[in-house]
């Protein structure tokens, strides 16, 4: 294994520095440390941030290998300055079961470009009729904690409640997609001003808000770990203040889409738009990026949903819902809440590995840690182009938006998996 001296670099919180990589391990820290042996990175005017970690990414194998791979999705990542992606159930067939949770480890680690953690599915076949063999994908060499019907809604509060129950003995997680399918029939985008004006049937606020009320009464109830999933409306923050008041065992997380981007989209008609849930308003944005400083929002998560051209290309109620968003996050992030390094930190690394117990990564580089890292420069910007990806898929709805940011390189365990902005391999 070769060993790396970083010469410069800012960590989070210190001077600049040289930090010399060797067997997988951050070795030594410090000005002017000899190379011998080492490859050299000049890296003046660059920040360390502990290796990304992507609590919900749509890596669709198996099944849509035609959007992503678990290959291509981990190269999307690293490039995008992760070290951990968490791999949501919705593939086909549907990760229920441990043969299809050890498949997708397995294939993470067979490409070797970020840690691939695999979510479970709540209920059989995503159908929310009867929980899945929970304890058999905890038990798998996947060793899932971390359990969601993510594009769907344990709507059941009965089974909700099982679920929590269930996980608990292991110190699980249930991830919910907060959307009450009740209030959600044939909904194309917000509910607002502008879903009148453009005459689309509307997701209110209040379909993902009633079940986030309803499923932190039931974690407090049972005293299990819940987690909200991509968090959209102002009233959500409220909901998740008043249970993170109670002492509610709940995390949350909210997307860069919802951060930066409104509904007024899709007066475009536009689907690369369209995303579960919806683009919301100003307001809500405004909410999201606050709740996020201040902690009501524990993280920011891609929700990366590729998808291919002919299910994203078509009339806007006819789409699919999502959006690419690995190899932008970071950028999205320090756009929105500008060089906040501990804080970006906190919320891209150090929280979500703790959410889905990720020991070795959320470490900032130091004597000791693994070399698990990213190496940002700041000062870059660059315009998005949805071609210049390492994703199969080209569903990027912030194409020729300037963004602030670059990822230079990614560590993970010592090895490169990104150099000069490139994937290695
Ligand atoms: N977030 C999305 O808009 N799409 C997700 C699933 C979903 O939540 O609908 C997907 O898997 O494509």
């Amino acid at each position: 294994m070769s060993s790396y001296l970083i010469r410069g670099v800012r960590v989070v919180g210190a001077e600049p520095t040289d930090l010399l990589v060797r067997d997988g391990l951050v070795v030594e820290a410090g000005r002017g440390l000899a190379a011998t042996g080492a490859e050299v990175l000049e890296a003046d005017g660059l920040v360390a941030l502990p290796g990304l970690v992507d609590l919900h990414t749509h890596l669709r194998e198996p099944g849509r290998e035609d959007a992503e791979t678990v290959e291509t999705g981990s190269r999307a990542a690293a490039l995008g300055g992760y070290t951990a992606v968490c791999a949501m159930a919705n593939t086909s067939p549907v990760a229920d079961t441990a043969g299809v949770v050890e498949q997708v480890w397995r294939l993470g680690r067979e490409a070797g470009l970020v840690d691939v953690q695999p979510i479970g599915a709540v209920t059989v076949g995503l159908a929310g009729e009867r929980l899945a063999e929970l304890g058999a994908m905890a038990t798998s060499a996947a060793n899932v904690r971390i359990f969601s019907d993510d594009g769907h809604c344990v709507a059941d509060p009965r089974l909700m409640r099982r679920a929590l129950e269930y996980v608990k003995a292991f110190d699980g997680v249930i991830a919910q997609h907060a959307e009450e399918p009740r209030l959600t029939q044939g909904a194309q985008m917000h509910e607002g001003e502008v879903s009148t004006r453009l005459g689309l049937t509307g997701w209110p606020a209040v379909a993902e808000e009633a079940i986030i009320a309803r499923d932190v009464l039931l974690a407090e109830h049972v005293g299990s770990r819940l987690h909200i999933c991509h968090v959209s409306t102002a009233g959500s923050v409220e909901v998740l203040r008043h249970a993170k008041e109670r002492g509610v065992r709940v995390t949350a997380e909210v997307t860069p889409h919802h951060l930066l981007l409104t509904d007024e989209r899709a007066a475009t008609y536009d689907p690369v738009f369209k995303v579960n849930p919806p683009l919301r308003t100003a307001d809500d944005v405004a909410a999201l990026r606050a709740a996020l400083a201040d902690g009501i929002i524990d993280i920011v998560a891609t929700d990366h949903a590729p998808h291919a051209v002919e299910d994203k290309e078509c009339e806007w109620g006819y789409a699919r819902p999502g959006m690419v968003g690995l190899e932008t996050a970071l950028s999205v992030v320090l756009d929105v809440l500008g060089e906040r390094w501990d804080l970006i930190a906190d919320r891209m690394s150090r929280t979500p590995a703790r959410i889905a117990g990720l020991t070795e990564h959320g470490h900032a580089p130091a004597p000791g840690a693994p070399a698990t890292f990213t190496l940002v420069d700041p000062k870059a910007r660059r315009t998005v182009d949805p071609m210049d990806s390492a994703s199969r898929s080209r569903n990027n709805p912030y194409a020729g938006l300037v963004l602030p940011g670059r990822i230079v390189a990614t560590f993970l365990r010592g090895v490169p998996t990104v150099l000069d902005g490139k994937a290695v391999r």
